[in-house]
């Protein structure tokens, strides 16, 4: 077994990996960190469980600690759900001090040596691994995208063989992906936002990081245009997004593409059995219906019609965050970097 920390353990994202990895077959779950506030004190007492998962019930008696390199002494690797700018140079610390790193915070995404990895789409980044290790720590940064951008990203995947220049996205995004004390209940009720701060720059960028090529020693971005627009919905958890691509294929043979998407991945304890699921029905995906196919590991994807259009949608917290986080970890352990 991998000892495995989690920081920032109390919060919407942490929450989350505390219940994918209390029972996790690889990694054991042993270090909770969480800032000044909750540290010292029993995790049973300090959590406020809000997932729509049972709390799970072995986790109540560890300590949590403050969110120090000296209270991840051990841990093997560790999973950081952490404020950005907070991350930002403890992450950094950490993988210094020789621990791996999986985050889910934006801080080092578009770092030129860090790899921004979604297993079924480039799993081949991770060579970026060896780059960080160069400079002599046996620690690293593995990072995984903004939760719109892998919901788009996915969508996208099975498209990947066809000529395409031109994507504009424009997604309706769950209030839970503001964190539990993101999004005041006056703002969103009976409420659309059309403004997510950084999140359009955020998709427009990562997605071309995470398509790109690698050359052995560094990411090309992908050669085509992302253009977004992003909007705050009243919908608990699960990020939908509207997509246009200047795909000229008929729209039979794209239907064909999604059906026959196969992952590169096999047992790893996170994968879903699709990780693109194709519908057919006209008022599909739906937020509350579809989020948590595959355990919430699977993007789904509806109402393909000519231009190319269709709609996507993908479990913000869960693929989009910490689920994203631990396949991540379990790809690189599965690759032997751990
Ligand atoms: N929610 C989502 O859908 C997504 C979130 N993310 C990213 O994940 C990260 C966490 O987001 P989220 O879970 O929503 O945030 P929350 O605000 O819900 O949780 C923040 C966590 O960090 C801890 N924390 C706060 N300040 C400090 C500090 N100074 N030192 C150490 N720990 C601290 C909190 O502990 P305490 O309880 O003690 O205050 C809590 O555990 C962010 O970087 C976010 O951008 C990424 C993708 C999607
Ligand atoms: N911005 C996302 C959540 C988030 O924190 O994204 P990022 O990890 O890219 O900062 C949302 O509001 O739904």
């Amino acid at each position: 077994m991998i000892n495995v920390g989690v920081l920032g353990a109390t919060g919407a994202v942490g929450q989350r990996f505390v219940q994918l990895l209390a029972d996790h077959p690889w990694f054991h779950l042993q270090t909770l960190t969480a800032s000044e506030r909750s540290a010292g004190k029993p995790y049973g007492n300090v959590v406020n469980w809000r997932l729509d998962a049972p709390y799970p019930d072995n986790v109540s008696d560890i300590v949590v600690t403050p969110t120090t390199v000296e209270s991840l002494k051990d841990c093997d690797l560790v999973f950081s759900a952490l404020p950005a700018d907070v991350a930002t140079s403890l992450e950094k610390e950490i993988a210094g001090a020789g621990i791996a790193v999986c985050s889910n915070a934006r801080s080092h995404r578009m770092d030129p040596d860090v790899p921004l990895v979604i297993p079924e789409v480039n799993p081949d980044h991770l060579g970026l691994i060896d780059v960080q290790r160069d400079r002599g720590s046996e620690g690293f940064i593995v990072t995984n995208p903004n939760c719109s951008t892998i919901v788009l990203v996915l969508a996208l995947a099975p498209l990947r063989s066809f000529e395409f220049h031109d994507v504009r996205a424009a997604t309706m995004q769950a209030i839970s992906g503001g964190g539990f004390a993101g999004v005041p209940a006056m703002d969103i009720y009976d409420n659309v936002v059309p403004y997510i701060g950084g999140e359009e720059e955020k998709m427009e960028s990562e997605t071309l990081k995470i398509m790109g090529e690698f050359n052995g020693s560094e990411v090309i971005p992908a050669p085509f245009k992302v253009s977004t627009s992003c909007h705050r919905v009243p919908v608990i958890d699960g990020h939908t997004i509207a997509v246009w691509v200047d795909v000229k294929e008929p729209v039979a043979e794209v239907k064909k593409a999604y059906a026959n998407f196969k992952s590169p991945l096999s047992n790893l304890p996170l994968q879903p059995e699709k990780a693109v699921e194709l519908f057919d029905q006209s008022d599909r995906p739906q937020p509350r219906l579809d989020r948590n196919r595959g355990r919430g590991m699977t993007v789904s994807v509806g109402r393909i019609r000519e231009g190319l259009r269709f709609v996507a949608l993908g479990h913000n917290t869960i693929r989009g965050a910490a689920g994203a986080s631990v396949l991540n970890a379990e790809l690189i352990y599965s690759r032997k970097y751990l």
